[in-house]
Formats: C-alpha cells, sequence, structure tokens
C-alpha cells in the first residue's frame, strides 16, 4: 500500500517515522517550511528514555502532490483540517482510504461529506508526543496505539489490507468493527482530561488532589458521558473503570496535547474537543456547566492570542 501521512508533526510524524522504519513506502505532505526540516535531517524522534532517531523520509508539499496513494491518513490539528483537507485533494482517488487521527468528532462528518462513507475510517491515535520548537517529535510518556475501522460495509479497501499496512510491530494496532464507539470513548476521556487540566493550569494528579478536584473531575466525566449516552453511544465498560481510575489519581503528572498548546502559547483545539460536546449536549438537551465553563475560558484564551 501506498501511504501519505498528512503533517508531519507529534501523530504523523511519530507514527509514520514507524511505518517507514517498518519498509512501508510513505510519503509525508507537509507545509514547506517543515519540508526543508526534513530532507535536512529527517524526522527526529527523541524517545521517553532520552534517545534520539533520525529517520530519513519522503516529504512533499501541495504543490507537487500527486495521485496514487492508497491510504492517506490525516494528522493535522483541527484548526488546520479545512485547509489540509484541500491540500490533499489530489491525493484522494475513488479507492483510497482516508483515515484521521484527529481527537473529537467534528472532523469525521466532513470527511464522509466530502469523500463518501466508502472511503473513510475513524481512527483513534494514544500517544503522549509533541512537536517541539526545533522541529523534533518527543516522546513524553509511553503510549503508543492506533485503533481503525472502515465507516461502512462495503469500504473501498478490504479492512485486512488496511490492517496490514498499518500494523508495524513497534506500537500496539487495532482494527476494530466500531470506530464510531471507539471515537466517542476517546473524546470523553480527552475531552475530560483536556478540559481539567487547560481550565486548572495542572496535571491531572494535582487537580485531583486540589480541594474539590475530584468531584469537579468526576462531575466532568459524569458530563461527557451523558452526551455520549445521548448521542447513542454509551461508553463501554473499559471506558468507565478508565474514567474511575483517572479521578481516583491523585499523582499522575498526566496531561494532553490542548494542555502542551495552552501552556506554550500555541493555538488550541478548544472549538473541536471542548465546544463540538457542549453544542451536541445542547442539541441534545444534556446541560454541560463545567465543559461551557472550560469552553468560556479555552475561547477567551484563543480570542486574547488573536
Ligand atoms: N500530540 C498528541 O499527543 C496527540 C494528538 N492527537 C490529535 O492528533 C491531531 C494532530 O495533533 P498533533 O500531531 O499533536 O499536532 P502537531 O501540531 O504536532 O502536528 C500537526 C502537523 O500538521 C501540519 N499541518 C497542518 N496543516 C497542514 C497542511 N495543510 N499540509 C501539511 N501539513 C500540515 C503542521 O505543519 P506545520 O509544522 O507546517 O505547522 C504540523 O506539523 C490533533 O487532532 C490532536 O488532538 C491525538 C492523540 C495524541
Ligand atoms: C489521550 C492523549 C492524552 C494521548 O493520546 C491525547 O489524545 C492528547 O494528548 O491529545
Amino acid at each position: 500500500m501506498k501511504i501519505l501521512v498528512v503533517g508531519a508533526g507529534a501523530v504523523g510524524g511519530y507514527f509514520g517515522a514507524r511505518l517507514v522504519q517498518a519498509g512501508r513506502d510513505v510519503d509525508f505532505l507537509v507545509r514547506p517550511a517543515r519540508a526543508e526540516l526534513l530532507r535536512d535531517r529527517g524526522l527526529v524522534l527523541r524517545g521517553v528514555d532520552g534517545g534520539v532517531e533520525e529517520v530519513p523520509v519522503s516529504a512533499v508539499t501541495a504543490d507537487g502532490l500527486g495521485a496514487g496513494y492508497d491510504l492517506v491518513v490525516l494528522a493535522v490539528k483541527s484548526y488546520g483540517f479545512e485547509a489540509a483537507l484541500k491540500d490533499v485533494a489530489p491525493a484522494v482517488g475513488p479507492d483510497t482510504v482516508v483515515l484521521p487521527f484527529l481527537n473529537g468528532m467534528r472532523h469525521i462528518d466532513a470527511l464522509v461529506e466530502r469523500f463518501g462513507a466508502d472511503r473513510v475510517y475513524g481512527g483513534v491515535a494514544m500517544v503522549m508526543t509533541r512537536l517541539e520548537a526545533d522541529g523534533a517529535i518527543v516522546e513524553v510518556g509511553r503510549m503508543g496505539r492506533l485503533i481503525y475501522g472502515p465507516l461502512s460495509d462495503s469500504p473501498v479497501a478490504a479492512p485486512a489490507d488496511v490492517h496490514a499496512a498499518l500494523d508495524a510491530g513497534s506500537y500496539s494496532a487495532t482494527l476494530t468493527r466500531a470506530p464510531l464507539q471507539e471515537l466517542w470513548d476517546k473524546w470523553v476521556f480527552l475531552a475530560t482530561l483536556g478540559a481539567c487540566t487547560c481550565l486548572m493550569r495542572a496535571p491531572i494528579g494535582a487537580v485531583n488532589s486540589a480541594p474539590g478536584g475530584q468531584e469537579f473531575t468526576s462531575g466532568m466525566f459524569a458530563e461527557a458521558i451523558a452526551v455520549a449516552t445521548a448521542a447513542g453511544y454509551p461508553p463501554g465498560r473499559d471506558a468507565r473503570d478508565r474514567a474511575d481510575a483517572i479521578i481516583a489519581d491523585t499523582t499522575a503528572t498526566t496531561t494532553t496535547s490542548m494542555y502542551w498548546d495552552l501552556t506554550q502559547g500555541n493555538p488550541v483545539e478548544a472549538d473541536q474537543i471542548v465546544g463540538d460536546l457542549v453544542a451536541r449536549g445542547r442539541e441534545l438537551g444534556v446541560p454541560t456547566p463545567l465543559f461551557s465553563l472550560a469552553y468560556t475560558a479555552l475561547s477567551a484564551y484563543a480570542a486574547g492570542r488573536a
């Protein structure tokens, strides 16, 4: 399978490099500044144990992008999604699978509308990586997992073939029949963790050990779970156990990519990760006062940087 990874950042760069190392045929669609860095040094990965890897990669920019890809992996931030969709258009043929790894859900509707459900897979990435100012991708915690599956019963490419391409051996790769449930489970988890840590400006263990902290985290999970349930995707036992474990943890230094962006002064994915949950709650008649507060805070931050 010929693979195009769109965005060589924390997620696309990390998993894309692993695919290259496993011998897959991978190009990266990047913007000019990133292309120059990649041509100079390749993808630079700094591991959680301090080890550095330089992985030579093939980088293309939008003006030189052609057809012929079997699988397009989207790994851009939500605020870059619309532009990336335009840039990637020449690479998506009638039999090309489009697999996004963005957090949240809104991009799924946009992809189905643009390409039709048969070409779209749902994808969840679990990884703790950050794109640093020097272009290196730094692993800040051990967690490498991809979960993906077709959205329709008649996908343009056999799930087994997509799985064979993505199962690079160096991270956990799971083919699922229920990608939308996986996306909702991840959203409940990530939106809660992201909103709690961003609003409180602290890792989740510090939030939970502050006065009223566990009640706050628990209240946020309850809101997210209520929205997911009303939307028809109630979290299963594993997802609920994971939520309970997070609420109980008073020592974890875990944060999220949104917290990283906030504390670095970068744009944040507030609309996609938090605002969309509030909007869906409103449509479904589920009150989300804590998420609404977080959304106001994150929107004020975004307005302050504009
Ligand atoms: N980081 C993490 O730990 C995790 C993140 N996620 C989710 O994955 C998604 C991607 O996040 P992440 O990898 O962290 O983001 P990053 O900002 O690290 O990387 C995104 C990359 O996309 C590139 N990009 C944006 N637009 C285009 C375009 N039109 N063409 C080519 N490249 C483009 C950016 O390029 P440039 O360098 O030129 O700006 C950047 O390098 C988000 O939705 C995030 O929530 C999911 C799981 C974990
Ligand atoms: C779940 C987590 C924290 C790592 O995959 C994440 O998705 C993020 O930081 O955006």
